[in-house]
């Protein structure tokens, strides 16, 4: 009897399930936008899968371009039955991300969103929030840290107008030629320049916004390196890669689980398990049926990465409960951090009677704010020096730069380094060649406005206009893809060459341009673009004046692939060949030498 209910309660949701999805995929005809073809159950994925058969994961990045050509600057593709406008179109990123944005506040939602605690971190929280505070109280409490005054914010009791951002970038970079000086003495100079910036950045993040000493640059089995690392290869749903990777990784964790207290039978279990559910995790990201999300969400932590963001996550909880235990006491850090902004506004919002910030919004906040920082950052700066590698002329005028200002030898302060003319050049075109975010850029219909105001007929249709046609329902995404915006021929001249000039006198790359857009465009664009820029700019500036980078000869192509919303080198490894150069004086002493042996 029992069964017979659950066989009529799975037909019965199946069905309802089918006819949803038959409707939903008239949807897009209904707007009158055009697109890839759309299945039942895969939506348009079967298109990826056809690109990924035939030109491997580094097709992946290429996709959307090709779509445009065949559909025009913005057409509709299906996840699952879900709909998203794509467009390239600059007027309508600028409608729908800055002047309609109080109509787009929320990032695109689905089902793998839903799984705590990544939900009411910056990147993910919707405008209401699952706690009562919504995207704005989150941005305008965390946004803080991040403007250029804390970047030059003097350090009182220390060095007088030290800035402090800057001073800790300093710290680390140090660390990392230290580092970087004993490889390039073994394997010819070879490095993984990826995996060195990772550990540079993470160290950078943690402190700042999260106040962990970590150095990861002199630790590679420092939990955070190690769990967020395979926290990123493990959640990408690229099939052949995330299977080799999670076995890869999950050897690793349970490796170190096995040494600790469990038994080697548990072990392999919970492998097994990692790599099960992160397949099931991966098929369901195809097909999107929302019932399965809400099974899918409690067994996410049973994952490989999410039992890695689960070790990360509890680890932050604890730092967060240390903090408020501190404050209470009367113990306050000299430098606040992202963590003290959050216990300052709760303490801020208790005494004005507003819901305060709840435990898990901090810890998810936290999360955000540290892997948004770390993982980011790194790709930027593997990619500018393998494109240096590749382009000695550009590596020459930057090295140039930077010896003319800084000498060999003085502070890579953080007034001149931000003014560097080249150097901002190169920053610039290495975010619009490789960006590393990809796809977050996009935002969900949440108001109708039909004809400007919320009225009867619009509430009725639920939807708001775009682009002066396209009706766009409230639930629907619109999702600009930022690197095919910037490889496109009508935005950029010659958009496949390395060409920093074109940034030199050029004011198109700010914040709001709706054609150059690695930190995305409006309101709710990066929070981190300008530490990130002083963090780039700050190390590949020291890097630089210290070592010479070439390319690597087993590496001389550089393949990307996008996983998840990352543009990540391939197989998470970015190998380039660093020669120390040598000090000025020995250089002049040599070429004397070399003059008189003449
Ligand atoms: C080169 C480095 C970076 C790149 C290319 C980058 C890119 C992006 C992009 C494209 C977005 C989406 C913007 C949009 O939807 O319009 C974003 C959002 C975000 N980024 Fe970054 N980012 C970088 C570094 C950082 C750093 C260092 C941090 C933290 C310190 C950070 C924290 C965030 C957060 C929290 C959001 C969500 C903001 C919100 O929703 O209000 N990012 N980033």
């Amino acid at each position: 009897m029992i069964g017979l209910l659950f066989g009529v309660a799975f037909i019965t949701l199946l069905i309802q399930e089918l006819f949803t999805r038959w409707k939903a995929l008239k949807l897009r005809e209904e707007l009158g936008l055009s697109g890839p073809p759309a299945d039942l159950f895969f939506g348009s994925r079967r298109y990826y899968n056809k690109v990924v058969s035939e030109k491997g994961l580094e097709g992946i990045p290429h996709i959307f371009g090709e779509l445009e050509k065949e559909y025009g600057s913005t057409y509709g593709l299906y996840l699952g039955s879900y709909l998203e406008i794509m467009t390239t179109d600059p007027h309508i990123i600028k409608e729908v991300f800055i002047s309609q944005f109080g109509n787009f506040i929320d990032r695109r939602n689905y089902g793998s969103n839903k799984v705590y605690p990544m939900l009411d971190g910056l990147l993910q929280v919707d405008h209401d929030g699952s706690y009562g505070v919504g995207w704005k109280e989150i941005r305008s409490t965390i946004s803080v840290m991040f403007t250029s005054a804390s970047m030059k914010k003097a350090r009182m009791c220390q060095l007088e107008c030290t800035i402090w951002m800057h001073a800790t970038c300093h710290d680390l970079v140090d660390n990392l030629i230290d580092a970087l000086q004993e490889k390039s003495r073994v394997h010819s100079g070879r490095i993984d320049a990826y995996a060195e910036y990772q550990a540079m950045t993470m160290d950078m993040i943690a402190r700042c916004a999260i106040g962990q000493d970590l150095s990861c640059i002199k630790d590679r089995d420092n939990d955070f390196y190690r769990c967020a690392r395979i926290f990123f290869s493990n959640m990408r749903y690229e099939k052949t890669r995330q299977l080799g990777a999670a076995r890869k990784w999950t050897t690793i964790l349970a490796a170190r689980d096995q040494a600790a207290d469990w038994n080697s039978d548990r072990v392999v279990y919970m492998e097994k398990v990692g790599t099960a559910m992160t397949i099931l995790i991966m098929i369901e990201l195809f097909v999107m049926i929302p019932v399965v999300w809400e099974v899918l969400k409690y067994l996410r932590p049973l994952t490989t990465y999410g039992r890695a963001e689960r070790v990360l996550t509890r680890k932050l909880s604890t730092v967060i409960k240390q903090r408020e235990k501190d404050r209470s006491a009367g113990i306050f850090r000299k430098l606040p951090d992202v963590i003290d902004l959050m216990l300052a506004e709760n303490e801020k919002r208790e005494l004005n009677g507003k819901t305060p910030f709840h435990h898990d919004v901090m810890v998810s906040n936290a999360w955000a704010l540290f892997i948004a920082g770390y993982e980011t950052t790194s790709s930027a700066l593997s990619y500018a020096s393998y494109l240096l590698a590749k382009h000695p002329e550009a590596h020459a005028t930057l090295h140039e730069e930077v010896m003319s200002t800084f000498g060999s030898d003085q502070t890579i302060d953080y007034e001149r380094v931000m003014k560097l003319p080249y150097l901002h050049a190169v920053f610039s075109e290495v975010l619009r060649m490789y960006p590393p975010v990809a796809t977050l850029t996009g935002r969900t219909c949440i108001k109708n406005t039909i004809g400007g105001f919320p009225g009867i007929i619009s509430m009725l249709l639920r939807e708001t206009v775009i682009g002066g046609k396209i009706r766009v329902p409230v639930g629907v995404a619109v999702v600009a893809p930022v690197h095919t915006v910037m490889w496109s021929e009508q935005h950029f001249d010659r958009p496949t060459e390395f060409c920093p000039e074109r940034f030199l006198n050029d004011k198109t790359a700010s914040a709001w341009s709706a054609t150059y857009l690695p930190f995305g465009i409006g309101p709710r664009n990066c929070v981190g673009a300008r530490f990130a820029e002083m963090e780039f700019k700050t190390v590949l500036a020291a890097v630089i004046r210290q070592f010479a980078f070439e390319l690597d000869p087993e590496h001389t192509d550089l393949k990307t692939i996008i996983g998840n919303v990352l543009l990540s080198p391939k197989n998470d490894e970015l190998f380039i060949r660093i020669v120390e150069r040598q000090p000025e004086s020995d250089f002049e002493s040599l070429k004397a030498e070399h003059v008189s042996a003449l």
